[in-house]
């Protein structure tokens, strides 16, 4: 398993490599490719119905902005995923869906019968397989098949998200400018969708602090572990750091970039506390700088779920 060729899981291999794989995946590079997943025609739905939303004038996009909860329109330069490490912004604009949307609580585009229900057919495609992934992972760590799928029923709140990106085309940008600055993601498990080709994801090896392309390709998603599982596995899973820098700039070619994100999150009363693996309760949770950072930086209180994910929102727009 290496940052340079990342791992594929594929779907419809033996139970028995694919919960090798994860295990292999989780604790190296903490992302992979998901092959042979059956969210092909949902994802080309999603993102023409995401192309459609972003193209509408700002003020009727600025009209759903973004909720103290965290849904809803990020206009481009309001949000800075690498914190005030950096002085540079985010170059993109962005529409959070939370789980259990109603349509009364979404742009009248996205709340249009046929619109809605493509919506929620893909939220309720990616939770499957989220939950199907947890399931393979509890067995990757000889734990109760359904000890990670408890601590995320779906009817209980939790701070998942689907988010619409886009990142806008550019003739020209300075050397600080950025698509989505360095950072882990808050959550279990972050399903990416990219496309056409749109590249620009890199993810940092921590242990040479080196940043790898991740090549985007149509049919695998790029799964990544979030920082609930670096507190359940007291650091042996990685919540690997990442970003999106800014194309090549060629006259001939466009160079937008459009991609869809499925945060998957335990629910709120979730506590952060370690899984009962022997991989895992034996370990000495060493916080690296990148933990210290993210984490919470001492192992008094455990937090909860909600309580971790409000600490990391409060600072995005600073961290
Ligand atoms: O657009 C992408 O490829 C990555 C976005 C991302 O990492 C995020 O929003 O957390
Ligand atoms: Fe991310």
């Amino acid at each position: 398993m290496s940052f340079s060729s990342l791992p594929i899981i594929d779907l419809k291999a033996d139970e028995s490599i694919i919960i090798q794989a994860m295990l292999n995946a989780c604790s190296t590079t903490g992302f992979f490719y998901l092959r042979n997943h059956n969210l092909l025609d949902a994802q080309e739905h999603m993102f023409k119905l995401a192309k459609e939303f972003f193209r509408l004038p700002s003020n009727i996009k600025e009209q759903y902005g973004i909720t103290e909860e965290n849904y809803g329109y990020v206009r481009r330069g309001q949000e800075n995923l690498a914190g005030n490490e950096t002085k540079s912004i985010d170059e993109k604009e962005a529409f959070n869906i939370r789980n259990l949307v109603q349509p009364n609580e979404l742009p009248s585009l996205m709340a249009q019968s046929d619109n809605y229900e493509i919506i929620t057919k893909f939220q309720n495609d990616c939770y499957d397989l989220c939950m199907k992934l947890l399931t393979y992972l509890a067995q990757s760590f000889d734990i109760d098949s359904d000890y990670f799928t408890s601590k995320h029923k779906r009817e209980l709140k939790s701070a998942g998200t689907l988010r619409l990106l886009h990142y806008p085309a550019v003739k020209n940008y300075s050397d600080e400018s950025i698509r989505a600055g360095a950072h882990s993601d808050y959550g279990s498990l972050t399903l990416l969708f990219q496309h056409l080709h749109q590249s620009g994801l890199e993810v940092l090896d921590r242990s040479t602090n080196t940043w790898y392309p991740v090549e985007p390709y149509d049919d695998m998603i790029v799964v990544n572990f979030g920082d609930v599982f670096e507190y359940w596995s007291k650091g042996f899973i990685k919540s690997t750091v990442h970003r999106v820098t800014m194309p090549i700039i060629d006259s001939t070619k466009e160079n937008e970039r459009f991609s869809i994100a499925y945060f998957c999150h335990p629910n709120d009363s979730a506590l952060l506390t370690p899984v009962p693996s022997k991989l895992i309760l034996d370990r000495e949770f060493e916080k690296d700088e990148h933990a210290k950072l993210a984490l919470q930086d001492n192992n008094q209180n455990t937090l909860t779920a909600g309580e971790h994910f409000q600490m990391r929102i409060n600072k995005t727009y600073t961290y």
